[in-house]
C-alpha cells in the first residue's frame, strides 16, 4: 500500500534534535557577556519554541531587568552569532536519521518548519548530514510570519509540491499551525511542550520517533 501522505513537515527543536543543551551553553555565554547569571537547561527548555528573539527576551527577564525593543538588538546579535559559530551539532533523538531516510526512500517529501533562524537551522542540518533529505526549509525568519501562523507551514507544503500533508512537532505552535492549515499533527512527547503533552491537542502523541511511519499510516487510513 502506498504511504498515505505525500509530504511530511517537521519541527526542529524538541522534535528532531535535542537542542536545549546547546542553546543553554550559547545563551549562558550571551548572558555572561551582558553581566547576567546563567540559566539551567531545565529553565531554557521552558523558553524554546517561539524563536530566538523570544528566547533571549525570556532569558533576560528571568535574570534581571527585561530588555526593551532597543536593547534586545545587540544581545540578540551576540546570541545568534555565537549560535551560528557553535561547532558542536545538537544530538538527534534516537531513530530520527534512519526513520527520515526510510520515509524519503518510500518517496515521501520531507520539509522543515522551525521558528529557529534559517541559517542556523540549515547549518545544523548540514552538520547532522540531513540536508539532502529536506526539500524545503523555513526558519522563523524566512517569512514575515512564523508558527503558530499556518502560513509558515503552508508555505513549506507548497514548496514540497503540495498533496496530502502531515505535521510532526512538539509544542502548541506546531499543533496550532497544523490546525490552521487543516492537516493532521503528531506530537513527540520528549520535546519542549511547555504544558502536559496530552493537552496539546495533537492527533497522536508518540514517545519514539521510529513509531512515526506506523502512526502516520494509521492516521492516513
Ligand atoms: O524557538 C525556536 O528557536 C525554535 O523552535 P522550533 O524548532 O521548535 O520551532
Ligand atoms: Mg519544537
Amino acid at each position: 500500500m502506498p504511504f498515505p501522505f505525500s509530504c511530511i513537515v517537521f519541527d526542529l527543536d524538541g522534535t528532531l534534535i535535542d537542542s536545549a543543551p546547546d542553546m543553554t551553553r550559547v545563551l549562558n555565554r550571551t548572558l555572561g557577556e551582558f553581566g547576567r547569571p546563567a540559566l539551567t537547561e531545565a529553565q531554557v527548555r521552558t523558553m524554546v519554541g517561539d524563536g530566538s528573539a523570544n528566547l533571549v527576551r525570556q532569558a533576560f527577564a528571568a535574570t534581571g531587568a527585561p530588555l526593551d525593543d532597543e536593547t534586545v538588538q545587540p544581545v540578540l546579535r551576540h546570541y545568534l552569532d555565537s549560535y551560528f559559530d557553535h561547532e558542536e551539532p545538537s544530538q538527534l533523538y534516537p531513530g530520527v536519521a534512519a526513520t527520515l531516510r526510510a520515509l524519503a526512500e518510500e518517496g515521501v517529501r520531507l520539509g522543515l518548519c522551525t521558528n529557529k533562524p534559517e541559517r542556523i537551522s540549515r547549518k545544523l542540518l548540514g552538520m547532522l548530514d540531513l540536508t539532502d533529505l529536506f526539500g524545503a526549509v523555513a526558519g522563523g525568519d524566512t517569512l514575515p510570519v512564523k508558527k503558530p501562523d499556518g502560513r509558515h507551514l503552508s508555505w513549506v507544503v507548497e514548496q514540497l509540491g503540495g498533496g496530502r500533508a502531515a505535521m510532526v512537532g512538539d509544542n502548541g505552535n506546531d499543533v496550532k499551525a497544523a490546525r490552521a492549515v487543516g492537516i493532521p499533527v503528531v506530537a513527540m512527547s520528549y520535546g519542549y511542550p511547555r504544558m502536559p503533552v496530552a493537552e496539546l491537542g495533537a492527533d497522536v502523541v508518540l514517545d519514539h520517533f521510529a513509531d512515526l511511519p506506523g502512526a502516520l499510516r494509521a492516521l492516513g487510513g
